[in-house]
């Protein structure tokens, strides 16, 4: 698990003041994490040009190509002439051991882009607009210098310095940011992070539902009842799902009988030793809210998804004391209207994702929140964390339903909420990740298979 951080201009400038380490001492050691990165992935002499701009993100580059001259091919192209005190400097710099000026760009093996940084924010002119897209159109491994530039830039990998910042993690951003590395700026990364609420999981972080206990029986490992409804394909999924994630029963749950898979139960009742609940996958018009409301008499955990956020039965829901909400962008906007906290667009809502967590989960503090997305945001009362590791793969309907299965394994399991929520979108992004297929091909069926071999 790595902190995250809405701005690192306070850690930095901790540094200065408590760690006595001065704004050069910073950005050598920016620059130095860069160049040894160039130094491990390629060749000696290999063409590299490095793109500046006027304040101190263009000063970490000028650094960085006084660094590698010399030993390889290096020259910096200024998109802004230099004007912050440490741009100046180490222009100064660079210029007396010889760096080259190119003014043109072309094809190289490394384009790293020192044109802003987190200092930056408002719009690029026209010609600043005009130069990255025609850096993002050249062939070259592309390094974004501590953020891609406006979030315009696409970077293969983004060299990000002291610490992790939280908007690099936004959906539309994982577009530009590329794979992330984290330099360290003259000091440990655990010493110059502070504490945080946010966090970025790794997938090291999953925990299994391994089975330990020896003495053990059906039982012991829960019963999910799964509410089948008008697309009863959904619920199969998920319960097919959760009975791989290791969920000892699953029952499906309606009023008409439908062709079920032979490993799982159908019933018209929920089952009385049921341990978890799932609601909402598929649902559309099959129950009344007095027929849903009939499932919930219970102090049963609850994963709730799809279409129950656009009926009021959700208020009910959001009540209990163990609830998982599984939304997507459009489904988080009839959450919010509902529950009253705001009536906005899904772009609003995807532009802010963050603030929106943040204030669900203000008002409904018991309630464990997984935002789907690019990103996946997890959240209960003040603890947030993302994760990053799902692709595109998973862009086809039916992934939610097998994430809401794998939530509600783990509830049925005794694991709580917020534990379920992360751990199975773990295991959900990591079982996509070890899909060998193309990437257009995975299918629900391929992530349930998969779910066997984590
Ligand atoms: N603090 C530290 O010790 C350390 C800082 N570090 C590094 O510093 C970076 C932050 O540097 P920063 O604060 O100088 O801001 P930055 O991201 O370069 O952007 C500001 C520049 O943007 C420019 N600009 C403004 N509007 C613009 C426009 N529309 N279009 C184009 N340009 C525009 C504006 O230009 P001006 O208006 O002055 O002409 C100004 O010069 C940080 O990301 C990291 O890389 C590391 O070395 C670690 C140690
Ligand atoms: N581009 C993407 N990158 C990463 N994960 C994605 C992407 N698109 C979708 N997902 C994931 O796939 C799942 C889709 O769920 P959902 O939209 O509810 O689909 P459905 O309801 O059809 O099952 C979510 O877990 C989401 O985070
Ligand atoms: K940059």
């Amino acid at each position: 698990m790595q902190k995250l951080f809405d701005e690192v201009a306070s850690l930095d400038r901790r540094c200065y003041e408590e760690f006595f380490l001065s704004e050069d001492i910073l950005m050598e050691h920016a620059a130095s994490g860069m160049a040894e990165y160039i130094r491990n992935n390629f060749a000696k002499n290999s063409k590299i040009i490095v793109v500046c701009g006027s304040g101190n993100n263009g000063a970490d580059g000028i650094a960085l190509a006084r660094l590698l001259h010399g030993d390889f091919d290096t020259s910096l192209f200024y998109a802004k002439e230099p004007s912050s005190k440490m741009a100046l400097l180490q222009a100064k710099r660079a210029q007396s051991v010889g760096v080259k000026e190119s003014k043109e760009l072309k094809d190289c093996d490394v384009l790293v882009d020192a044109i802003v940084g987190t200092g930056f924010s408002g719009e690029f002119s026209e010609e600043l607009k005009n130069l990255i897209n025609k850096m993002n159109s050249l062939v070259a491994f592309k390094i974004a210098c501590d953020v891609p530039s406006g979030y315009k830039f696409i970077a293969d990998v983004t060299l990000t310095m002291g610490a992790l910042k939280k908007r690099m993690f936004l959906d539309e951003v994982k577009e530009s940011v590329g794979e992330i590395k984290v330099l360290d700026l003259g000091i440990s990364r655990d010493i110059y992070e502070k504490e945080s609420n946010w966090s970025v999981l790794d997938l090291d972080d999953l925990k299994l539902p391994n089975r330990v206990k020896k003495d053990s029986h059906k039982g012991s490992y829960g019963h999910l009842a799964v509410v089948s409804g008008e697309m009863c394909g959904a619920g199969i999924m998920s319960a097919l799902s959760a009975l791989r994630f290791g969920s000892g029963l699953v029952t499906l749950v309606g009023f008409e009988k439908i062709e079920i898979p032979h490993c799982l139960m159908y019933s018209h009742k929920l089952p009385k030793n049921a341990t978890a609940l799932a609601i909402g996958m598929g649902l559309g018009a099959e129950f009344s809210t007095l027929e849903l409301e009939k499932f919930l008499h219970n102090t049963l955990p609850v994963i709730a998804d799809a279409d129950i956020f656009y009926m009021q039965t959700i208020l009910e829901i959001l009540k209990r004391e163990r609830v998982v909400l599984t939304p997507h962008a459009k489904e988080f906007v009839s959450l919010l209207k509902i529950t009253n906290l705001a009536d906005i667009t899904i772009q609003e809502v995807q532009k802010n994702r963050f603030k929106y967590v943040e204030e669900f989960c203000k008002m409904f503090p018991n309630v464990t929140l997984l935002l789907k997305g690019a990103n996946v945001i997890i959240a209960k009362g003040s603890e947030f964390y993302i994760n990053p590791h799902g692709t595109s793969a998973l862009a086809k309907g039916g992934s939610g339903d097998v994430l809401s299965g794998l939530i509600g394994a783990l509830l049925a399991q005794g694991y709580q909420p917020l534990d379920a929520a992360i751990n199975a979108s773990l295991a959900h992004t990591k079982t996509a990740l070890n899909y060998r297929g193309a990437d257009f091909s995975l299918t629900p069926d391929d992530l349930i298979d998969g779910i066997c071999r984590l």
